[in-house]
């Protein structure tokens, strides 16, 4: 086994529940020893999708058993449609069948489906069991496994049930990226860019300045290594000020007002969330051009990132403006009946508003493609 070498730590300051999030290449194999620190229980659940697992689940495994953990495996169908309680369900009669006690461990190998949904299942077993993240996709690494959000989607909307449950570590191996599909790196590139617009201008610079951002292979170790931790800072930063979003967290969200409701109700199967939040970042920047909160010179900045990163940036046609404002209720955002929208005020600046007119919104979601008529979906 390698000597664990760290590229960069953050840490997400809140109290007794802190935690670290460790960066560093090559580590998978430390996995073990940096979990034996934590003076957790014997026992570890780990749960991946057999994807990531044939990748990476028989190295994460021995370096776990070499720790001395008695550990065991669950594996959940990849995608985004299996993000249910059907599939809590399938571990929960995992999680019994081990008899996993309070002092156990559920470790999420995988990208963010896998890390919302280990989280739910640790915050609800027992009451509450250990849990760890471990992020393979860049989104998961940049946002998905930090700040405590866990859940799974209801068939009528993304994210509806779920808990806040903040996980013991964060583990991110940067080299397994590698094998990550190009099309799920540029999904994660669109969380990254989406805190260049709510928290970090520099961050934003930085992004304007690379040559390329649509690929693992595109992009210098240097730019990588901003890329993670300036985004895992700007994530702890927020969420140590308002773990349960009552405030300023909500701004983590901008892009998702419009986003969710298109990945819902396209049945998520054919966008990705990275792509739909992609798509809501730009219906965002136009409504805050049209109310004059922001410049068309701004929303084209953003817009040329997110061109570069090769994201989309129209609604699909399969959607329409009604279907939208519809699943918009139910939005967790929405307050004494009233959509609240995350809008950029300058790059690094967004504020938090619910006088969106409905007829600016309507000409925004049409301009940008969404059909006038019913889509049936
Ligand atoms: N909790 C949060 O704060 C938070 C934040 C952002 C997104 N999310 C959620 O995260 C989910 C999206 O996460 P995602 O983009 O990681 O999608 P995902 O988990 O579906 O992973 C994308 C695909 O990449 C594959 N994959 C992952 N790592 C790999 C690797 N290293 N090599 C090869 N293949 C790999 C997966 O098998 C999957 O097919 C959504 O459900 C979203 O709602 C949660
Ligand atoms: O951590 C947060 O807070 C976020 O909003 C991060 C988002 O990128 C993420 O997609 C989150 O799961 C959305 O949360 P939701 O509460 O809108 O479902
Ligand atoms: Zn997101």
């Amino acid at each position: 086994m390698n000597e664990l070498v760290l590229q960069s730590t953050v840490n997400v300051d809140l109290g007794p529940l802190s935690y670290q999030i460790a960066i560093a290449p090559n580590s998978l194999e430390n996995l073990g020893s940096l979990l034996a620190d934590l003076n957790l229980g014997k026992k570890i659940l780990v749960v991946s999708n057999p994807i990531v697992a044939d990748y990476y689940g028989e190295r994460a495994i021995a370096s776990l058993s070499a720790a001395g953990f008695s550990v065991s495996s669950h594996l959940i169908p990849a995608g985004e449609r299996y993000k249910t309680l059907d599939s809590i369900q399938t571990l929960y009669d995992k999680a019994l069948e081990q008899r996993l006690e309070r002092s156990s461990t559920l470790v999420a190998l995988g990208g963010g489906v896998i890390g919302d949904m280990t989280g739910f299942a640790a915050a609800t077993w027992l009451r509450g069991i250990n849990f760890v993240q471990v992020p393979t996709s860049l989104l998961a690494m940049v946002d998905a496994s930090v700040g405590g959000k866990t859940g799974v989607n209801h068939p009528q909307g993304k994210n509806l049930i779920g808990a806040f449950y903040q996980p013991r570590l964060v583990h991110i191996d940067p080299e397994v990226l590698k094998t990550l599909p190009e099309r799920e790196f540029r999904a994660g590139m669109a969380e990254v860019i989406k805190y260049g617009v709510i928290w970090d201008n520099d961050l934003f610079v930085r992004l304007e300045g690379a040559t390329a951002l649509n690929s693992f292979l595109a992009i210098d170790p240097e730019l990588l290594n901003i890329i993670l931790t300036r985004s895992c800072q700007a994530k702890a930063e927020v969420v140590s000020q308002d773990e349960k979003e009552s405030g300023v967290r909500a701004i983590l969200n901008y892009g998702h007002t419009i986003g969710h409701a298109i990945e819902s109700l396209t049945g998520y199967e054919t966008i990705n969330h990275g792509e739909a939040v992609a798509i809501g970042m730009v219906a965002a920047s136009e409504i805050a051009v049209r109310l004059g909160l922001w410049d068309r010179e701004c929303g084209d900045r953003q817009l040329a990132l997110l061109q570069k990163t090769g994201l989309p940036t129209q609604i699909p046609a399969s959607v329409s403006v009604e279907d939208i404002l519809d699943t918009l209720q139910t939005d967790k955002k929405v307050k004494a009946g009233r959509v609240r929208f995350i809008l950029p005020t300058g790059i690094g600046e967004v504020k938090i508003t619910d006088a969106v007119p409905n007829d600016t919104l309507r000409d925004v979601l049409a301009d940008l493609g969404a059909s006038n008529s019913n889509s049936g979906y």
